[in-house]
């Protein structure tokens, strides 16, 4: 693949009938771009506002389809990966743009599936393609939102499906291998054996990302999703300890105007990715080898060429300018499996064993072992080498290097036994004469030299106890007298230095604790003062500030309680809370039956929606009926095989029973056999081909299907929305004036809605910028209870 010295960086637009074509022109290099913004003449004569931009890229995509763009960005980059090189496709852009359109692609459409699924898919394709490459793969898919790190794959999240259960991750940490490649220690990575297992895992991440979208009251506009694909290949055919690795991350970021808010001027990514300074934002450790530059990256900078985008336009531009300055060096990922390095010696070990087996045999040598010295085999040679000490032997026999390694040693112990003894003989004569000297006797208590002497013996010989290389066995009798200490003394001996061990182990486990102790201690205090911080919000909402403070306040988890209505017992609340009332509206009748509304709204309001469902289901249909035909085909094709190899078996036969040879003892076949033969060959090339046709069909059944699901949950979703809208209020009987019974909509504002709508109106004067965040939230917290109501519902009814 090219060796790009940049980051790569592509331009690609989202289609409008509004695009601004008098603003935004494309070269016709399909690289360079010119944004002319005419003065604004309201500027004054002196108006140094900025008029034209030019930009260049390394291509640009405008109105691409998502084919188009899977083979620019991601292909060259899939290719990589087979090679061992990284990879890292980024989607950035304004809230809207395309990101999510670019990376996952419309989920209830097959044909506009992104960038992801796309690679996914080319993955395994080439996989197949190499069949002499074993190959592993594993994905992840991480979240990252307000700093946190959410694992979407994690069980936690799957199993306990109720959104209740969902819980940020806590035990993700960002960690560097030895190879500088960044990792997020404790995130689930799942081995995907097959695209469609790789696909589930995918839905599946996206499943529990809105899941979680509901439980954190988060909007996905600001979060950053990263869909990892790990590979691991080793050949089937050359050395296996050889491994390759290598990875894909596919980056969905937040939308860049929040981001571009804080830092548009930095130089690089990662200044302007975050407002969290670089080195400590999540995103930027996660991508660290990517940013780094070890791998091959590329940015998709979508944009929405509108006019009354192009501020977020510009600055989308200037931002992916930059990016192209950021240098890559792509390097290749081949490690060496330990395990299989060690068979591998292990096998040469031998094999050089042998050889050298098969030498000494050759040069008379048979009685040479290579295995190491037994205690046998050690304590004669300490008696052969007493003799040598004593002069009874002149010279020893030298048979091995083990050997001699043992010899050095063993002579290295006499060596230090007699430095002891030598230095002791001396303290005890300088002793001696300074005793004699100044005719005083030793203190009570005080050792003489020989009780000294035996105690430094038994430290020498606890020593040696301890020194695995020393094999010296317990010699009785003279010679150079290297004998064992009694095994008692060693053990008190060893027990001593144990027990000093573990005592200092425990001390340093005691500091060790305390140092995590007082940490821990922090942590609580910081806890206690977030409550007493948190008491203060809720007194301070009690006395009437609701919130405002709080609302200002970066930290979500610290809004106040939305629905809490245990806080407003404050008497200047309850004032301001106007109490329940009926509202004086005519009569009505029951609301129509959920079946009968659900047509109307397929027809009006859920048009689009299912108007989405009936193409995708017509597709389905369309492949299934395709994969029916093919199998058709297919089936006939097989019995004709199977007549044309019968009647070719019986040609055999007929030509066994004869003979068919010419002069030369070459077989001839007559024209039919000849005709046989041939369609016996077309028909197996067209049975190959149409088997790889209903293998990919059934494929693309599966995908459809899963959409078509998708799509069908949601019409549900959006219908119980609207049909809570309209009929979710509480119908009251009432009798009118003729004496009739009905029923009559019941306009009750709960405690809860009244103090919503207090803080809504307070905060659009006090601090209006807070105002989307909380209504977002406020919505989110309704979705969430609509669908619990509706999954309680007992439909009588499917969507079609
Ligand atoms: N190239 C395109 N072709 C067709 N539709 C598109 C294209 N790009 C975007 N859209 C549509 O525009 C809408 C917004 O796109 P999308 O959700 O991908 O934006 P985004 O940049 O991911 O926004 P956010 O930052 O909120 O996640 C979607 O309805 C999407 O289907």
């Amino acid at each position: 693949m090219s060796k790009s010295k940049h980051v790569k960086v592509v331009l690609r637009t989202r289609p409008s009938s509004n695009f601004a074509q008098d603003i935004i022109n494309f070269g016709l290099d399909k690289k360079s771009t010119h944004i002319h913004i005419p003065k604004d003449t309201e500027g004054g004569y002196i108006n140094n506002q900025q008029e034209d931009w030019d930009f260049k890229f390394d291509s640009i995509l405008h109105n691409a389809s998502q084919e188009n763009v899977f083979e620019e960005c991601a292909a060259p980059i899939v290719k990589g990966l087979f090679d061992g090189y990284n990879g890292t496709i980024l989607a950035y852009g304004q809230t809207g743009a395309g990101k999510t359109f670019t990376m996952t692609g419309a989920t209830e459409n097959f044909k506009h599936r992104g960038l992801i699924p796309r690679t996914i898919s080319q993955i395994y394709k080439d996989i197949a393609d190499r069949p002499q490459t074993a190959c592993s793969v594993r994905v992840s898919y991480l979240e990252i939102y307000n700093e946190q790190m959410i694992d979407l794959l994690s069980k936690n999240v799957s199993e306990n499906n109720s959104q209740d259960q969902f819980q940020i991750e806590s035990n993700l940490n960002v960690v560097e291998d030895k190879n500088g490649n960044s990792n997020v220690r404790g995130l689930t990575s799942e081995i995907a054996n097959s695209e469609e297992e790789a696909l589930n895992y995918l839905f599946e991440g996206e499943t529990n990302r809105s899941i979680s979208e509901h439980q954190l009251n988060k909007s996905s506009t600001r979060s950053h999703c990263i869909f990892t694909i790990y590979i691991e290949m080793r050949s089937r055919v050359e050395s296996s300890e050889k491994v390759i690795y290598s990875k894909l991350n596919l980056v969905d970021l937040a939308g860049s105007e929040r981001l571009s808010k804080t830092h548009t001027t930095g130089v690089s990514l990662k200044e302007a990715i975050e407002h969290i300074p670089y080195r400590q934002s999540k995103l930027t450790n996660v991508l660290r080898d990517a940013l780094g530059g070890n791998c091959n990256t590329l940015l998709i900078a979508n944009i929405w060429g509108e006019k009354e985008h192009i501020e977020e336009t510009i600055s989308t531009l200037r931002f992916a300018t930059r990016m192209m300055c950021v240098s890559t060096t792509p390097q290749l990922n081949v490690q060496y499996d330990p395990l299989a390095l060690i068979k591998k010696y292990e096998r040469e070990i031998k094999e050089l064993k042998q050889e050298l087996s098969m030498h000494d045999t050759l040069t008379n040598r048979s009685h040479v072992h290579y295995e190491p010295l037994n205690e046998q085999q050690k304590m004669e040679l300490n008696k052969t080498l007493r003799s040598y000490v004593d002069g009874e032997i002149e010279e020893i026999e030298i048979v091995n290097l083990r050997q001699i390694r043992e010899c050095f040693n063993q002579f290295k112990n006499l060596v230090k036994l007699l430095e002891i003894e030598g230095e002791e003989r001396l303290k005890f004569l300088g002793n001696k004469a300074a005793n004699n000297n100044s005719m005083m006797t030793l203190p009570t208590g005080s050792r003489d030299a020989t009780a000294i002497h035996s105690e430094k013996l038994q430290q020498f010989n606890e020593m040696k106890e301890v020194d695995q290389d020393i094999g010296v066995g317990d010699v009785e009798g003279s010679g150079f007298g290297i004998g064992l200490a009694p095994q008692k003394s060693n053990l008190k001996g060893k027990d001593k230095r144990r027990k000093g061990a573990q005592k200092g182990s425990n001390l340093q486990h005691s500091q060790l604790s305390r140092v995590l102790n007082s940490g821990h201690n922090d942590e609580d205090e910081e806890t206690e003062k977030d409550v007493v911080e948190s008491s203060t919000a809720i007194k301070d909402e009690q006395s009437g500030n609701v919130a405002a403070n709080n609302m200002s306040s970066n930290n979500p988890n610290q809004l106040p309680p939305i629905n809490g209505n245990q806080h407003i017992t404050n008497d200047g609340l309850n004032a301001a809370l106007s109490p329940s009332k009926k509202v004086s509206i005519p009569t009505t009748l029951p609301p129509p039956s959920r079946p009968e509304e659900f047509e109307s709204f397929k027809k009006g309001k859920g048009s689009d929606m299912s108007k989405v469902l009936i193409e995708n289901k017509n597709i389905l249909r369309q492949k299934k009926k395709l994969a029916k035909e093919v199998a058709e085909e297919l089936n006939s094709i097989k019995d004709e095989l199977d007549t044309t190899k019968q009647n070719l078996d019986k040609k055999y036969a007929e030509r066994n029973s004869g003979d068919f040879t010419d002069s030369k003892e070459h077989i001839v076949i007559d024209e039919e056999e000849y005709y046989l033969l041939n369609t016996l060959k077309t028909l197996r090339q067209q049975y190959r081909q149409k088997f790889e046709i209903i293998k990919q069909t059934r494929k693309e059944i599966e995908y459809c299907s899963r959409l078509v699901d998708q799509c069908r949950q949601r019409l549900m979703q959006e219908f119980e929305q609207y049909y809570e809208n309209l009929y979710g209020q509480n119908l009251v009987e009432v009798v009118d004036e003729n004496n009739q019974i009905g029923l009559q909509v019941e306009d009750v504002i709960d405690i809860g809605e009244k103090f919503d709508k207090i803080q809504s109106e307070r905060m659009s004067h006090e601090d209006p910028d807070s105002l989307p965040y909380y209504n977002a939230r406020k919505n989110t917290e309704r979705k969430k209870q609509i669908q619990s109501k509706g999954r309680k519902a007992n439909y009588s009814f499917k969507a079609n």
